[in-house]
Protein backbone atom coordinates (compact mmCIF):
# COMPACT_ATOMS: atom_id res chain seq x y z
CA UNK A 1 0.00 0.00 0.00
CA UNK A 2 1.32 3.41 -0.73
CA UNK A 3 -0.36 7.24 -0.35
CA UNK A 4 -2.07 8.42 -3.19
CA UNK A 5 -2.32 12.03 -2.55
CA UNK A 6 -5.56 13.34 -4.35
CA UNK A 7 -6.10 17.14 -3.36
CA UNK A 8 -9.32 18.49 -3.91
CA UNK A 9 -9.69 21.77 -6.23
CA UNK A 10 -12.74 23.20 -4.27
CA UNK A 11 -10.97 26.11 -2.26
CA UNK A 12 -8.58 27.01 -4.71
CA UNK A 13 -9.22 29.88 -7.11
CA UNK A 14 -11.80 28.96 -9.35
CA UNK A 15 -11.19 31.23 -11.85
CA UNK A 16 -8.04 29.84 -12.67
CA UNK A 17 -8.37 26.27 -12.06
CA UNK A 18 -5.67 25.31 -14.61
CA UNK A 19 -3.01 27.45 -12.98
CA UNK A 20 -4.45 26.11 -9.25
CA UNK A 21 -3.81 22.26 -10.75
CA UNK A 22 -0.08 23.40 -11.89
CA UNK A 23 1.05 24.42 -8.09
CA UNK A 24 0.12 20.90 -7.39
CA UNK A 25 1.09 18.99 -10.41
CA UNK A 26 4.86 17.60 -9.27
CA UNK A 27 3.61 16.94 -5.99
CA UNK A 28 0.39 15.25 -6.12
CA UNK A 29 -0.61 11.80 -7.74
CA UNK A 30 -4.47 12.67 -8.81
CA UNK A 31 -6.60 15.86 -8.54
CA UNK A 32 -10.40 15.56 -7.07
CA UNK A 33 -12.52 17.37 -8.67
CA UNK A 34 -16.09 17.82 -6.44
CA UNK A 35 -19.18 17.81 -8.84
CA UNK A 36 -21.88 19.48 -6.68
CA UNK A 37 -25.52 19.71 -8.28
CA UNK A 38 -27.33 21.98 -5.52
CA UNK A 39 -29.56 19.17 -4.67
CA UNK A 40 -27.87 16.13 -3.01
CA UNK A 41 -25.72 19.05 -1.33
CA UNK A 42 -26.19 22.60 -0.69
CA UNK A 43 -23.30 23.42 -3.04
CA UNK A 44 -23.21 24.11 -6.62
CA UNK A 45 -19.80 24.10 -8.38
CA UNK A 46 -19.19 22.67 -12.02
CA UNK A 47 -20.20 20.14 -14.04
CA UNK A 48 -19.42 17.98 -17.41
CA UNK A 49 -18.13 21.07 -19.69
CA UNK A 50 -15.52 22.16 -16.85
CA UNK A 51 -14.63 18.80 -16.16
CA UNK A 52 -14.10 17.98 -20.09
CA UNK A 53 -11.85 20.82 -20.41
CA UNK A 54 -9.96 20.15 -17.21
CA UNK A 55 -9.40 16.86 -18.26
CA UNK A 56 -7.28 18.24 -21.45
CA UNK A 57 -5.75 21.06 -19.56
CA UNK A 58 -4.39 19.11 -16.35
CA UNK A 59 -1.21 17.58 -16.19
CA UNK A 60 -2.56 15.25 -13.27
CA UNK A 61 -5.83 12.75 -14.15
CA UNK A 62 -8.90 13.50 -12.55
CA UNK A 63 -10.93 11.98 -9.85
CA UNK A 64 -14.23 13.27 -9.98
CA UNK A 65 -16.53 13.27 -7.34
CA UNK A 66 -20.26 13.29 -8.39
CA UNK A 67 -22.13 14.77 -5.05
CA UNK A 68 -25.36 14.77 -7.63
CA UNK A 69 -28.62 13.19 -7.48
CA UNK A 70 -28.96 10.64 -10.62
CA UNK A 71 -25.39 9.75 -10.97
CA UNK A 72 -26.96 6.93 -12.84
CA UNK A 73 -27.55 9.46 -15.52
CA UNK A 74 -24.47 11.24 -15.54
CA UNK A 75 -21.90 9.23 -13.75
CA UNK A 76 -20.94 8.07 -17.71
CA UNK A 77 -20.58 10.82 -19.48
CA UNK A 78 -17.78 12.24 -16.97
CA UNK A 79 -16.13 8.83 -17.95
CA UNK A 80 -16.32 10.15 -21.37
CA UNK A 81 -15.54 13.38 -20.63
CA UNK A 82 -12.13 12.58 -19.80
CA UNK A 83 -12.23 11.78 -15.44
CA UNK A 84 -10.30 9.11 -15.05
CA UNK A 85 -11.91 8.31 -12.23
CA UNK A 86 -15.57 9.01 -11.30
CA UNK A 87 -17.15 7.97 -7.67
CA UNK A 88 -20.77 8.25 -7.13
CA UNK A 89 -22.81 8.58 -3.88
CA UNK A 90 -24.80 5.07 -2.86
CA UNK A 91 -27.29 7.59 -0.90
CA UNK A 92 -28.24 9.01 -4.55
CA UNK A 93 -27.64 6.00 -6.98
CA UNK A 94 -30.62 3.37 -8.22
CA UNK A 95 -28.28 0.51 -9.98
CA UNK A 96 -24.91 0.67 -8.87
CA UNK A 97 -23.59 -2.01 -10.26
CA UNK A 98 -25.18 -1.05 -13.78
CA UNK A 99 -23.66 2.71 -12.95
CA UNK A 100 -20.19 1.04 -11.64
CA UNK A 101 -19.96 -0.70 -15.02
CA UNK A 102 -21.04 2.10 -16.90
CA UNK A 103 -18.00 4.30 -15.89
CA UNK A 104 -15.47 0.80 -16.26
CA UNK A 105 -16.64 0.27 -20.35
CA UNK A 106 -15.67 4.29 -20.64
CA UNK A 107 -12.21 2.99 -19.10
CA UNK A 108 -12.44 5.10 -16.30
CA UNK A 109 -12.07 3.79 -12.19
CA UNK A 110 -15.53 3.66 -10.84
CA UNK A 111 -15.81 4.59 -7.07
CA UNK A 112 -18.40 4.11 -4.36
CA UNK A 113 -18.83 6.88 -1.58
CA UNK A 114 -20.78 6.96 1.54
CA UNK A 115 -21.86 9.59 3.59
CA UNK A 116 -20.54 9.88 7.71
CA UNK A 117 -24.03 7.79 8.18
CA UNK A 118 -24.21 5.30 5.69
CA UNK A 119 -22.66 1.46 6.78
CA UNK A 120 -20.58 -0.28 4.25
CA UNK A 121 -21.90 -3.68 4.85
CA UNK A 122 -24.78 -3.40 2.57
CA UNK A 123 -21.86 -3.06 -0.24
CA UNK A 124 -19.53 -5.93 1.18
CA UNK A 125 -20.73 -8.45 -2.30
CA UNK A 126 -20.31 -5.82 -4.24
CA UNK A 127 -16.86 -4.83 -3.74
CA UNK A 128 -15.59 -6.29 -6.86
CA UNK A 129 -17.28 -3.83 -8.99
CA UNK A 130 -15.70 -1.19 -7.90
CA UNK A 131 -11.97 0.31 -8.10
CA UNK A 132 -12.15 2.71 -5.17
CA UNK A 133 -14.52 3.29 -1.79
CA UNK A 134 -14.97 6.93 -0.72
CA UNK A 135 -15.96 7.11 2.76
CA UNK A 136 -16.56 10.37 3.83
CA UNK A 137 -14.98 11.82 7.05
CA UNK A 138 -17.35 14.99 7.03
CA UNK A 139 -20.84 15.84 5.78
CA UNK A 140 -20.39 16.43 1.86
CA UNK A 141 -20.84 20.05 0.76
CA UNK A 142 -18.13 21.94 2.00
CA UNK A 143 -14.26 22.14 2.50
CA UNK A 144 -13.23 23.18 5.50
CA UNK A 145 -15.26 21.26 7.95
CA UNK A 146 -13.79 19.61 11.35
CA UNK A 147 -12.65 15.57 10.46
CA UNK A 148 -15.41 13.27 12.05
CA UNK A 149 -13.66 11.33 14.34
CA UNK A 150 -16.75 8.50 14.48
CA UNK A 151 -16.17 7.51 11.10
CA UNK A 152 -13.20 5.81 11.73
CA UNK A 153 -14.40 2.45 12.79
CA UNK A 154 -16.20 2.30 9.45
CA UNK A 155 -13.31 3.17 7.91
CA UNK A 156 -11.25 0.27 9.42
CA UNK A 157 -14.27 -1.97 8.59
CA UNK A 158 -14.15 -1.39 5.13
CA UNK A 159 -10.45 -1.81 4.96
CA UNK A 160 -11.15 -5.49 6.27
CA UNK A 161 -13.77 -5.67 3.40
CA UNK A 162 -11.61 -4.92 0.77
CA UNK A 163 -9.04 -7.13 2.23
CA UNK A 164 -11.09 -9.86 2.29
CA UNK A 165 -12.84 -9.21 -1.09
CA UNK A 166 -8.82 -9.79 -2.33
CA UNK A 167 -10.02 -7.23 -5.01
CA UNK A 168 -7.39 -4.00 -5.76
CA UNK A 169 -9.81 -1.02 -4.80
CA UNK A 170 -8.35 1.99 -3.42
CA UNK A 171 -9.45 3.26 0.08
CA UNK A 172 -10.20 7.30 -0.37
CA UNK A 173 -10.48 9.25 2.71
CA UNK A 174 -12.27 13.02 2.22
CA UNK A 175 -12.70 15.33 4.49
CA UNK A 176 -11.09 17.32 7.59
CA UNK A 177 -8.32 15.74 6.80
CA UNK A 178 -4.71 17.27 7.16
CA UNK A 179 -1.74 17.01 9.49
CA UNK A 180 -3.32 16.69 12.33
CA UNK A 181 -5.64 14.01 11.16
CA UNK A 182 -3.58 11.64 8.40
CA UNK A 183 -2.17 10.06 10.93
CA UNK A 184 -5.22 8.22 12.16
CA UNK A 185 -6.98 7.69 8.64
CA UNK A 186 -3.76 6.24 7.20
CA UNK A 187 -3.75 3.43 10.50
CA UNK A 188 -7.29 2.80 9.62
CA UNK A 189 -6.31 1.55 6.18
CA UNK A 190 -7.19 4.99 3.88
CA UNK A 191 -4.41 4.96 1.18
CA UNK A 192 -5.73 7.90 -0.85
CA UNK A 193 -6.14 10.55 0.54
CA UNK A 194 -8.63 13.82 -0.27
CA UNK A 195 -6.72 17.41 1.00
CA UNK A 196 -8.97 20.36 0.50
CA UNK A 197 -7.69 23.03 2.58
CA UNK A 198 -4.59 21.84 4.41
CA UNK A 199 -3.31 22.09 0.91
CA UNK A 200 -5.03 25.01 -0.90
CA UNK A 201 -5.15 27.05 2.20
CA UNK A 202 -1.70 26.70 2.47
CA UNK A 203 1.02 29.58 1.26
CA UNK A 204 2.76 26.40 -0.73
CA UNK A 205 0.20 23.52 -1.87
CA UNK A 206 2.74 21.62 -3.11
CA UNK A 207 5.09 22.18 0.45
CA UNK A 208 1.62 20.75 1.92
CA UNK A 209 1.22 17.74 -0.15
CA UNK A 210 5.02 16.66 0.46
CA UNK A 211 4.25 17.39 3.97
CA UNK A 212 0.83 15.61 3.83
CA UNK A 213 2.61 12.15 1.87
CA UNK A 214 5.71 12.43 4.79
CA UNK A 215 2.99 12.20 7.19
CA UNK A 216 0.72 9.47 5.61
CA UNK A 217 3.88 7.31 4.71
CA UNK A 218 5.30 7.39 8.42
CA UNK A 219 1.78 6.55 9.03
CA UNK A 220 1.30 3.29 7.37
CA UNK A 221 1.21 0.24 9.09
CA UNK A 222 4.50 -1.69 9.17
CA UNK A 223 2.91 -4.75 7.26
CA UNK A 224 1.64 -2.92 4.41
CA UNK A 225 5.13 -0.75 3.60
O1 LIG B 1 -16.02 16.61 -0.96
C1 LIG B 1 -15.62 17.54 -0.33
C2 LIG B 1 -16.55 18.41 0.40
O2 LIG B 1 -17.79 17.85 0.31
C3 LIG B 1 -14.18 17.74 -0.23
O3 LIG B 1 -13.42 17.19 -1.25
C4 LIG B 1 -13.61 18.99 0.35
O4 LIG B 1 -12.99 19.79 -0.61
C5 LIG B 1 -12.61 18.64 1.37
O5 LIG B 1 -12.08 19.79 1.91
P1 LIG B 1 -11.30 19.77 3.29
O6 LIG B 1 -12.23 19.16 4.31
O7 LIG B 1 -10.09 18.92 3.07
O8 LIG B 1 -11.01 21.19 3.54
Amino acid sequence: MTIRLTPSILNSDFSDLRGEIGRIADAADWVHVDVMDGHFVPNLTLGLPVVERLAQASPLPLDCHLMIEAPDRWAPAYAEAGARSVTFHAEAVSAPLRTAREIRARGARAGLALNPATPVEPYAELLAEFDMVLVMTIEPGFGGQPFLDSVLPKLRRTRELIDASGGELWLQVDGGVGLQTIERVVEAGADTIVAGSAVYGSADPAAACRELRAAGEAARPTAAR
